[in-house]
């Protein structure tokens, strides 16, 4: 068992407990936020994704009093392109709570950030303001990530959808993934190394309409201009910025111009 299938264990419980509750199907399909996906597509720079991570299963205890709504606002004063925040309880110590608070201060695109195998956790997502979810290829099956895939869309919420490998970037393309981003975190051994972007850079589509991201591992600015040079639009960032005690300052640095952009 590696603790992507713990993890995943945890998620088929809590979606019975979910679908057992009271479902409210969504059916607004507009988002009061911006456009990852354009955002993404017209910076000139590094864009920054930052996460709201109190702890992790590879790391422990990260930093578990820190209050959504602070570390929030600093991350939207820095001017990232997205906040991501951690809902699963078990393994993160996040919450929807958590997410509800970070929805209810900025006017930032805020990805839901949780192991998503079912519709109710869209859902879910979406009633508590989120306008990006995470799908894990690792996590699903083809139809499975092509039926939620279309589904978030069908409600207007944008995807990540996030790889580790070559061949997992084909099945994200093969669902016509425009939001693609390579977690070079190994969520079944937990080893990081940024080479993954590279790899994954390699075969990614660069000249269609997509974007590419990297996640995971990014420290400082020789990190972010390392992926940066794979053309990379962004880096998402948790532990780095939860233990910085300037995360403004760190997430400035993070930001660097692209080769090639004229701005
Ligand atoms: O704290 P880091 O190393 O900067 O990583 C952030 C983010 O990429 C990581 O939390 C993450 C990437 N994909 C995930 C999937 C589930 C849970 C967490 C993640």
């Amino acid at each position: 068992m590696t603790i992507l299938d713990d993890i995943l264990c945890v998620k088929r419980l809590e979606v019975k407990q979910l679908l057992m509750e009271e479902h409210i199907v969504s059916r607004e399909t507009i988002s009061s936020r911006p456009s990852l996906f354009h955002l993404l597509r017209a910076s000139s720079k590094l864009e920054v994704i930052a996460e709201m991570k109190r702890a992790s299963p590879s790391k422990g205890m990260i930093a578990s009093e820190t209050d959504p709504v602070e570390q929030a606002k600093i991350y939207e004063k820095a001017g990232v392109a997205c906040i991501s925040v951690l809902t699963d309880e078990t393994f993160f110590k996040g919450s929807m709570t958590d997410l509800e608070a970070v929805t209810n201060v900025v006017k930032t695109p805020v990805l839901c950030k949780d192991f998503i195998i079912h519709e109710v956790q869209i859902d879910r997502a979406k009633r508590a303001g989120a306008s990006v979810i995470l799908l894990i290829v690792a996590a699903l099956e083809d139809d499975q990530l092509l039926r939620l895939h279309r589904y978030a869309a069908s409600i207007g919420l944008e995807v990540l959808v996030e790889v580790h490998d070559v061949n997992e970037l084909e099945r994200a393309l093969v669902i016509d993934a425009r939001i693609i981003g390579v977690n070079n975190r190994d969520l079944r051994t937990f080893t990081v190394d940024l080479a993954k972007t590279e790899e994954v850079a390699k075969r990614f589509p660069f000249h269609e309409d997509r974007v590419f991201i990297s996640e995971s591992g990014i420290r400082d600015s020789v990190d972010a201009k390392r992926v940066a040079a794979t053309g990379a639009a962004a880096v998402l960032v948790g532990e780095t910025l939860m233990r910085s005690m300037n995360a403004e300052a760190a997430i400035t640095s993070l930001q660097i111009v692209k080769a090639g952009a004229t701005s």
